[in-house]
């Protein structure tokens, strides 16, 4: 029987497909999610990617059981999709928590916390250093029509928290947030990866992203393109296609001294995977290198014909640099 132990993942999804259907007579179809299959372990900070329309809200409301999918399978930490006992586990931040508007953040709570099956009286324990983590406690008695979006975000925060569950699924968590609320939210999220917490979530703010995730999907119109770890992405030691024979890619920064035509005419005749920018003024090139012996190649070149090197320097490839690209490739597929 199919059950929640330790050892399943905490998301597992094979071949996910959701079609929304549109009107009786004559009903439109849209396909959200063509054939989505990915796994995300326990512990992990995951984080969705995609552009406005790409599946992202689609595919974890399937989780959630707050639509169904048309095929393929999902599991939520061993349960199906949608199972009761699944949902339990789960904190969720939707991206537009909708508070009944008279209610304070206090009375919000409760209601919250008594739809995730705890009582009352659990709740007014938890819920007070919950307001305090999430800074919203000065506020607490206020009613919700009164609070700002910031307010609303952290509210929605800390409604996810309070059952202490076993994974989060947060849509957009830091949407209207300020700065120094972003580096708390980014602070809570370690503290949960420190509890063996698993936090899924959703986000356009890739720096952010950058900072808290330790692997991503790139969804695009349905679509998966990529599922990588951060830190393989930034510190360009990113295999294409994930395969292990393709070639690592590495942006490099050239500083030169030497007659930018001696420059411009090395760098038209070395096999450069590709260049990126030639600067004559500050003398600088940046290229995206196939693997060190290009760079060896190019700087024995220069080196040749009387160029001076005088720095060197292997860029950082950002994450929303790579999600461009990546998205970019797949419009032109
Ligand atoms: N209820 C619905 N009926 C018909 N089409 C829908 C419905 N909900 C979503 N879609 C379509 O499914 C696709 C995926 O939408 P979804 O909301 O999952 O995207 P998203 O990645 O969350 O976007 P965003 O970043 O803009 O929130 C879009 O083309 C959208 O128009």
């Amino acid at each position: 029987m199919i059950g929640s132990k330790s050892g399943d993942p905490a998301i597992d999804v094979v071949d996910l497909r959701k079609t929304y259907r549109e009107g009786w007579i004559r009903p439109k179809q849209q396909e959200a999610l063509k054939g989505i299959s990915l796994r995300v372990e326990r512990g992990e900070i995951f984080g969705l990617l995609g552009g406005n329309g790409a599946g992202k809200t689609t595919f974890i409301k399937i989780l959630l059981g707050i639509i169904r999918r048309t095929s393929g399978q999902a599991t939520l930490l061993g349960y199906p999709a949608g199972d009761k006992r699944g949902r339990q586990l789960v904190g969720y931040l939707p991206e537009n928590l909708r508070v009944p508007r008279h209610m304070t953040g206090l009375v919000a709570l409760e209601y919250y916390g008594n739809l995730s099956g705890l009582t009352t009286s659990e709740v007014r324990k938890r819920r007070g250093p919950l307001l305090e983590k999430v800074g919203l406690a000065v506020r607490a008695k206020d009613p919700v029509r009164t609070y700002s979006k910031g307010m609303l975000q952290r509210l929605g925060l800390a409604q996810a928290m309070l059952h202490d569950p076993d994974i989060y699924i947060l849509d957009e968590p830091t949407d209207g947030l300020d700065p120094s609320a972003r580096a708390q939210v980014r602070s809570f999220l370690a503290d949960l990866k420190q509890q063996g917490k698993t936090v899924f979530l959703n986000s356009h703010i890739l720096q952010e992203v950058e900072l808290i995730c330790d692997r991503v999907a790139i969804l695009d119109r349905g679509n998966l393109k990529q599922v990588e770890r951060v830190e393989n992405i930034t510190s360009g030691r990113l295999t294409k296609n994930g395969s292990a024979d393709a070639r690592v890619e590495l942006i490099v920064t050239f500083d030169l001294q030497g007659p930018p035509e001696l420059i411009a005419s090395v760098l038209a005749s070395t096999v450069i995977t590709s260049l990126q920018q030639f600067t004559p003024l500050e003398q600088r090139v940046v290229a995206k290198l196939g693997d060190q012996t290009e760079v060896d190649a190019i700087v024995d070149r220069l080196r040749s014909v009387g160029v001076s090197v005088v720095g060197l320097s292997r860029q950082r490839m950002s994450l929303e640099q790579h999600y461009l690209e990546i998205v970019a490739q797949a419009v032109t597929e």
